[in-house]
């Protein structure tokens, strides 16, 4: 597709003043899986006509052109600055070459980073870019075993794609789409429930204990009811921030933890195969909302989280890895100790009353978690864990666990805007001056209560 064929011409975008303001779009009609951003400010003495003059480059080096929006630059503010998306192809090299002299500012983001070493990988900037997740999924039968209980079930995988098909067409914003759940999937649900809730009391760590009585409260978790996404999300909202959104089965460790940078939880919104409710080699919505939710409701938690999240975005591929498996041995199979006793915190143990019950035995292997030698424990994700990593707190396993977060090296700062819920890439003065104000007024606020107490 040329650039002549895109659905507005550079001068249609320029002449039209409800493309050029504030939220202009231009509709996506291409995978963005490869696509490249460019961020980029053109020089003070280009003002005028600016993105005119850049656009004439991307044609002239036949690149085509799937996105482009403009913003009151943070870095330069009398300036604005450009983010465009460039599909794959084209002399995209010849381009950005041009570019980089004529710009203020530049920066390449690269979804098909393994093609482009020395960009930084792409990461959503605004909440409803994680709308670009919804297919980039690890199925049964390919990347999962084809052995997964409900793989010959013709009922079950009919039934998945129903769920399925409930992710792909969500868009943030959205209310989170009911959904009637049958008996046989309600039954099942009951005897996950009702297992998981005798071993609570003496397995589960005190933090999540303290918070399931508000979800049965508050969010329908009973036995006889698998309770709704959307009920969740709502009173994670109340409490943290947090929010969840359907997703289709398990996401790659990059688009996940991306997610949590914005508060946002992808949530599985199908259940487990009934053949098997003690374990299941995937996230299913026992999973989510009986290991994971608790702990979102808990607003040091749901911050540790989001920091994880900022960490992860733009790091290198080698360091998502290592982030992801000290998460894996944390967030989903991490075990503590509390008062003396053993406890699980890891949302993988607080769903399987199997693996539950097998984690505290004394039969599995117990290491102390030390980030920098979990980072590279190899672990199966579809059985039972070989290996339990135990933190001296839950506290400590958080606080070891950011440390080692910031280690990731990355060529600027991020901060989560919670007002137009998007990530700042912080790398000017004026950003930062933006943000010592803004400290400064929230001592202000600080002063002003203590004076009153
Ligand atoms: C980051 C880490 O890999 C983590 O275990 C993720 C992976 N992807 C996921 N995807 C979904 N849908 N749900 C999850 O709980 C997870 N966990
Ligand atoms: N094994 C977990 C689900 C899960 C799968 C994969 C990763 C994390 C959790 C359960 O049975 O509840
Ligand atoms: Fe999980």
């Amino acid at each position: 597709m040329g650039l002549s064929e895109l659905p507005h011409t550079p001068e249609e975008i320029i002449d039209d003043p409800m493309l050029m303001t504030g939220g202009n779009y231009i509709k996506e009609g291409l995978d963005s899986a490869k696509s490249i951003c460019l961020i980029f400010s053109p020089g003070e003495k280009d003002q005028v006509g600016g993105l005119a003059k850049c656009l004439k480059l991307f044609e002239k080096h036949s690149v085509n052109l799937m996105h482009i929006e403009s913003r009151s630059s943070q870095r330069f503010p009398s300036q604005y600055e450009f983010m465009v998306e460039c599909a794959p192809g084209g002399d995209i090299g010849g381009a950005v070459t041009n570019l980089r002299q004529s710009s203020a500012y530049f920066q390449i983001i690269s979804r098909n980073h393994k093609d482009n070493r020395d960009t930084v990988p792409w990461f959503p900037r605004r909440i409803r870019d994680l709308d670009k997740f919804a297919n980039q999924i690890l199925s049964y039968g390919a990347e999962l075993d084809a052995d997964h209980p409900g793989f010959t079930d013709p009922v079950y995988r009919a039934r998945r794609k129903y769920f399925a098909d409930i992710a792909y067409n969500y868009k943030h914003g959205e209310p989170l789409p009911h959904v009637d759940y049958t008996k046989e999937e309600t039954e099942t649900w009951g005897k996950v429930f009702r297992e998981l809730t005798k071993l609570y009391p003496t397995h589960a760590c005190r933090e999540h204990n303290h918070v399931f009585p508000l979800l049965i409260e508050n969010c329908g978790y009973r036995e006889d009811n698998i309770p709704q996404l959307e009920d969740v999300s709502n009173f994670l909202k109340d409490c943290t921030g947090f929010t969840l959104r359907p997703v289709a089965g398990l996401l790659s460790s990059r688009d996940f933890l991306a997610g949590l940078a914005f508060r946002v939880f992808h949530s599985t919104q199908y259940i487990r195969h009934a053949s098997c409710p003690l374990y299941t080699p995937e996230p299913d919505v026992c999973h989510e909302l009986l290991g994971h939710a608790p702990l979102f409701a808990d607003p040091a938690f749901a911050q540790f989280s989001q920091e994880i999240g900022l960490a992860s975005l733009g790091a290198p591929d080698d360091y998502i890895e290592k982030l992801a498996t000290c998460f894996w041995f944390t967030v989903e199979f991490g075990v503590c100790r509390q008062d003396g006793h053993l406890k699980a915190y890891g949302a993988g143990l607080l769903s399987s009353f199997g693996e539950l019950k097998y984690s505290l035995s004394g039969k599995p292997e117990l290491r102390p978690f030390e980030p920098a030698k979990t980072a590279e424990q190899k672990y199966p994700i579809t059985e039972y864990q070989p290996v339990y990593f135990v933190a001296e707190s839950f506290e400590d396993a958080k606080e070891k666990m950011i440390k080692y977060a910031h280690t990731i090296p990355r060529p600027f700062g991020v901060r989560y805007n919670p007002y137009t819920q998007s990530i700042e890439i912080l790398d000017s003065k004026p950003q930062i001056q933006t943000l010592v104000d803004n400290i400064n007024e929230e001592m202000q606020i600080l002063m002003d209560a203590l004076r009153k107490l």
